[in-house]
């Protein structure tokens, strides 16, 4: 993990910290993760690249490094926006990851969880405007990602999908998935959406209204930065404050369940009957494999 959660910006060769030069001026700045690149130049938007082979799942290392990352930016007055993608072809993000759920202690479980919490409450409470370039499928975990971003602009390819899949892996999406859910495609869509745990290519995805816009792939970085251009040409203040209106009572209500939230997961995914349904599922993933 190259990113800490505070201490000074650092210049020097190789992996820098996100910062702002001496005398307050804005720097380009790059940072290594392990799991995802992050860069700032002077135009103020960051970009965020996931790269956590083979499908960017959302590991608790993964989670970690995401919440820094936001953190870090967020606390950068040189940073207004942030563009996420992925550097994997054909994949945004595969969700959480499985394993972290499947055999661990209640300590982990508990773990886990709150990092997924805390990713969660950063960006989809994210004062800067963040923009989902989803060059790939992102079910679950991913489009959870994606859906509390700002803008959402997917690659207009059939083969990539996105959705809250969790029904089909017999496990039940969290009420905070299923509110962002809601606050996007309205509640008649995320209701059979989410019973039916579909995984939407990407045409159907933008005619229900989970992204935003499709556009072909290699146009995909350019058209989230003249996105990321418009939201920007406005006052932050003023944005910043609709945005919150927008999106606190949703955050609030995980806020004021958060421990609840946690007990719930840890009681639920420890039980025999839902290890066995997530060992069956990995199981079929690696059967459709081979
Ligand atoms: C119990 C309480 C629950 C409370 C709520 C929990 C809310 C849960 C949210 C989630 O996000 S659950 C995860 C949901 N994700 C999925 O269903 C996606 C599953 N994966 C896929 O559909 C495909 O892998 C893919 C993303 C479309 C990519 O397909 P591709 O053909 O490119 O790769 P694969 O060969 O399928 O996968 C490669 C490799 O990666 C492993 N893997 C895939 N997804 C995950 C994952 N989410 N977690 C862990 N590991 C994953 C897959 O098994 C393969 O492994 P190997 O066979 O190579 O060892």
């Amino acid at each position: 993990m190259l990113l800490s959660g505070s201490g000074k910006p650092q210049f020097g060769e190789g992996n820098r910290e996100v910062g702002e030069a001496p005398l307050g001026r804005p720097v380009w700045a790059a940072v290594g993760g392990s799991l995802m690149s992050l860069c700032l130049p002077f135009t103020g938007v960051a970009t965020m690249k996931f790269k956590s082979p083979p499908v960017n799942s959302l590991s608790l290392e993964f989670l970690t490094e995401f919440s820094i990352s936001l953190e870090k930016l967020e606390n950068n007055r040189a940073c207004r926006g942030v563009i996420i993608t992925s550097t994997l072809p054909k994949i945004f993000s595969s969700g959480l990851d499985i394993t972290e759920m499947c055999g661990k202690s209640m300590e982990h479980y508990t773990e886990f969880w709150r990092a997924v919490q805390e990713m969660w409450l950063r960006l989809y409470g994210s004062n800067m405007v963040t923009v989902a370039a989803v060059n790939g499928s992102s079910p679950a975990g991913g489009c959870l990602v994606a859906m509390s971003c700002d803008y959402r602009i997917m690659a207009e390819n059939p083969k990539f999908s996105i959705g809250l899949n969790e029904a089909q892996l017999g496990i039940v999406a969290p009420f905070w998935f299923k509110d962002t859910f809601v606050n996007v495609v309205g509640h008649r869509i995320a209701e059979r959406s989410l019973q039916l745990g579909s995984l939407h290519p990407a045409p159907e995805a933008h005619k229900l209204g989970l992204v935003d816009e499709l556009v072909p792939e290699e146009k995909l970085m350019e058209r989230a930065a003249a996105v990321m251009a418009q939201w920007l040409a406005l006052p932050d203040h003023a944005r910043q404050l609709t945005k919150t209106m927008m999106r606190k009572a949703v955050l609030d209500r995980l806020v004021a369940h958060r421990e609840e939230d946690i007990k719930n997961f840890v009681t639920f995914v420890s039980k025999e009957s839902i290890q066995k349904s997530l060992r069956m599922y990995m199981e079929m993933l690696k059967k459709r494999k081979s």
